[in-house]
């Protein structure tokens, strides 16, 4: 209620707006109501897919209870797990082994879980970290099932604190954890060791210890590389039970080839696994993302083997949670706002986003179909609108379902068998393998297979094995060779790779791209918040690498915006649903917001030197607008905060970095992402430092030099210039002038209190800036100001003499 009444209460604001213009700063006006009416939009945008919030439950003793009996053999379905990893260096391999170790003891049945990692850095040092974490997992892994344990990532267990004064703690826990954390020094000795020594590489490349030269000596060109650890030939743990298997790859890399970043990388890892062990479902986790939760693969099998509704479930995102933020979390890099409330809200819609890690997938929606169709049409069609409604949105969608019939009859022919299965995969399945079809036609459906999927008769039968498992026939050696195969960069040319199947390339955030895709095929995704959090990782944070990160965010949603995948128009008469695009839209225009945001933040300082504001004299009935469309405000933001649980302070950390890296990041992620479209300059994917093993905080207050200081250090300071000349203009004037000032100086104040956390960045702990960060600013700030003041294209020229009214002496 509270949100149509702000809905009207906007109308008649804008009314007041446009109809009554400030005769005197045309310009002015005309810029803040352009402005206002872009943020109103981009509100609307922001709160229409938070209509119906979700809060879900699991019950894992049912799906135990029906899958996971004890003393049978587990029903439960297998995963393979994808970690990323590319750098080394800013990606510690002490942090990537935390993370490996963390799911070789995940609480699963052993059989099902295989662990791949992808080295996109082709680097000996991850390789022989790998091995030594595969070495040390042989006891780890006993001993966190063993206790019982939680977290199963080392360095995160060890550091938290237990009470061991507690009864329930046993003398054989004490005493096992006390050499098990030796063990654990004694491995991160050697890890650390392995660092020391890639730090110099020698001039004829690493060897590795068998004598061979590594194979990935060159990073930009180097042939495809795998090894299996562990598994059921791969030897057992300290007790003698099995290990779920560990696969290092590294897939091929060419000079000439565009190789696509993390979605080339996810896509290699689709596919090795698909030869390997082909399990039906996948979860993606950066190297820095390490289970917090043990059983957060049973949590998602919860939706996913859901008899009822799993079919339709293409992935069950986790939110990202984060350690090692700063108590106050200065850079609102915990997200809450997004993952708390957005998050919810479009789980009621047809599924959270995809967010690039914790998210464990249906691997068939990844091979370019169709969300089955259920026979019973779901309760609710179109959320909570009444029908009539949908029939609108759906209107668009009308003429092309016609012209696509025919196809879609035929499609129907092979449904009818089994509701559930892809198309594909019932053509296979009938014509390669019971062989009913005739020679001809199987040829033609194979060539079809082949040009979506490449050319791998290994992985294309893969597909269409919807329950998952690989063909025994093969041979464990032949097996390899073609996982090599997969990975070969040549694979993917001329077939539907990143395009229509897999992670979706294009853009540099890979992962709205791929869900979106998922979405309009008709899939739903499921947002899972287990009371202990599934998954922690680490998050920059110091200023500048905050804002690196939320500019390639923000490129990568310009990138989308302007390719053909904008979901402005792409995707109609699919299995998209509106509110769900309304918020893709949000996803994806947001970056644009900072163009107006730049304007708006300007014109506080503008109006303090020009002694003009951006509205009339406010009139009873005008102010009244004002004051409810402030109460409306404030009381949608209570509201939020009550539903979601979200605390003030996360709340306005939100509101505040929204404006810094609106005004930073967002406006240089604007200008590159038309720089690529318009003048194909390609950005570089930087990835993000990881914090090592320095705790303190040392990183918060680190200083980094980058041009996206300069934008909102120029606002600051001109703010506070603003604000100086119009107190000292007021002091000068008298009484009567400071009425008219109060509005004023209240505008300044909004846009400095919201870089508050910025210009705490800036003065870091030493309150330290460097010198050339300050004189850029004074310099642009001050050119500003003297521009204004010379020119003062707001004043119309018959005021009389200008140059009195800026409150600066300046003659
Ligand atoms: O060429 C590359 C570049 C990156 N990565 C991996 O991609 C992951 C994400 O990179 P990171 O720099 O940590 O990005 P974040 O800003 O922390 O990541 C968020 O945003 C990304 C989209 O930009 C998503 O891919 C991530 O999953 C999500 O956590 C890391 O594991 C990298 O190792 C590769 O494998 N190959
Ligand atoms: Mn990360």
């Amino acid at each position: 209620m509270i949100i149509i009444i702000r809905l009207v209460v906007l109308g008649f604001f804008f009314h007041y707006r446009v109809m009554h213009p400030v005769n005197d700063a045309y310009a002015l006006w005309l810029v803040s109501v352009i402005c206002e009416i872009w943020f109103a939009i981009s509100w609307i945008l922001d709160q229409f897919p938070k209509w119906l919030p979700v809060d879900r439950e699991t019950y894992l003793d049912r799906l135990s209870l029906r899958y996971d009996k004890e003393g049978q053999p587990s029903q439960l379905s297998s995963v393979d797990i994808f970690v990323s990893t590319v750098d080394p260096l800013k990606e510690p391999p002490l942090v990537t082994a935390n993370t490996v170790l963390s799911i070789l003891a995940v609480d699963y049945p052993v059989d099902k879980v295989s662990c791949y990692v992808s080295d996109d850095g082709a680097a000996m040092l991850t390789f022989e970290a790998l091995s030594e974490t595969s070495e040390f997992a042989r006891k780890w892994v006993p001993f966190c099932k063993k206790f019982n344990i939680e977290p199963r990532a080392p360095e995160f267990y060890f550091a938290q604190k237990i009470d061991y004064l507690q009864d329930k703690v046993l003398t054989s826990f004490i005493k096992e954890r006390r050499a098990m954390k030796r063990e654990y020094e004694e491995f991160k000795v050697r890890i650390n060791a392995l660092v020391a020594k890639a730090q110099k590489v020698p001039e004829e490349g690493w060897t590795m210890q068998d004598g061979t030269p590594w194979p990935g000596n060159n990073v930009r060109d180097h042939p495809g590389m795998i090894q299996v650890f562990l598994g059921q030939s791969g030897g057992h743990d300290t007790e003698g039970n099995e290990l779920p298997r560990l696969v290092y790859a590294s897939r091929e890399k060419r000079p000439g080839f565009n190789h696509h970043k993390k979605a080339g990388a996810m896509n290699a890892l689709v596919r090795v696994s698909a030869v390997l062990t082909n399990a039906p479902y996948l979860l993606n986790l950066d190297c820095d993302h390490y289970f917090n939760n043990s059983k957060a693969l049973k949590e998602a099998m919860c939706f996913m083997m859901d008899p009822l509704l799993g079919k339709k479930v293409c992935y069950v995102q986790f939110p990202q949670r984060f350690d090692g933020i700063d108590r106050h979390d200065r850079y609102a890099n915990r997200n809450i706002v997004f993952f708390d409330i957005n998050m919810k809200g479009l789980d009621g819609i047809q599924g959270p986003i995809y967010v690039g890690t914790g998210c464990v997938f249906r691997r068939q929606a990844f091979y370019g179909n169709d969300a089955p169709k259920t026979k019973k049409p779901p309760t609710r069609t179109c959320n909570c609108w009444p029908n009539w409604c949908c029939c609108g949105c759906c209107f668009s969608g009308r003429k092309k379902k016609k012209t696509t019939k025919s196809k879609s009859e035929k499609k129907q022919k092979f449904r009818r068998l089994d509701s559930g299965a892809p198309v594909f995969a019932l053509e296979g399945i009938e014509e390669g393998i019971e062989g009913i079809e005739s020679e001809k036609s199987t040829m033609l459906s194979e060539k079809k297979l082949e040009k979506k999927f490449g050319q791998s008769p290994v992985f294309v039968a893969s597909t269409l094995l919807e329950d998952g498992g690989t063909l025994k026939i093969a041979s464990p050696a032949s097996l390899l060779k073609e996982a090599i195969h997969v990975i070969s960069c040549g694979y993917e040319d001329k077939t539907d790779w990143g395009k229509e199947v897999g992670w979706i390339y294009g853009s540099v955030t890979e992962d709205i791209l791929t869900g979106f895709k998922m979405h309009c095929h008709g899939w739903r995704s499921i947002y899972c918040i287990p009371d202990r959090p599934a998954f922690k990782g680490s998050a920059p944070i110091n200023l500048s690498d905050r804002l690196h990160q939320v500019l390639r965010w923000a490129l990568g949603s310009v990138e989308i915006f302007l390719s053909r995948h904008c979901p402005l128009w792409y995707g109609y008469g699919g299995g998209l649903k509106w509110l769900e695009r309304l918020s893709y839209i949000n996803a994806t225009v947001y970056p644009w917001t900072s163009i107006p945001l730049v304007a708006y933040c300007t014109l506080p300082a503008v109006c303090l030197l020009t002694g003009k504001f951006i509205t009339p004299e406010l009139s009873n009935v005008a102010s009244l607008w004002f004051l409810s469309l402030f109460i409306c405000i404030f009381a949608t933001s209570i509201l939020e905060m009550r539903w979601s649980g979200v605390g003030i302070d996360d709340w306005w950390r939100n509101e505040q970095f929204w404006v810094i890296g609106g005004v930073s990041a967002h406006l240089f992620a604007v200008v590159q992402g038309l720089l690529k479209v318009l003048a194909g300059i390609d950005t570089n994917f930087t990835v993000t430092s990881k914090a090592g093993d320095d705790e303190d905080f040392s990183e918060l207050y680190a200083f980094k030099w980058t041009t996206l200081l300069i934008p909102p250090t120029t606002l600051l300071i001109i703010n506070l210039i603003g604000v100086v000349a119009g107190v000292s203009n007021a002091i000068n004037n008298g009484y009567e002038s400071w009425g008219p000032l109060f509005g004023k100086l209240f505008f300044a104040f909004w846009v400095i209190v919201h870089l508050y956390p910025f210009l705490k960045g800036l003065l870091g702990r030493q309150n330290r800036t460097p010198t050339i960060i300050i004189v850029w600013s004074i310099l642009l700030a001050s050119i500003f100001s003297l521009l204004w003041v010379r020119v003062d294209p707001f004043l119309a020229k018959s005021d009389g003499p200008v140059l009195e009214e800026c409150g600066l002496d300046c003659h």
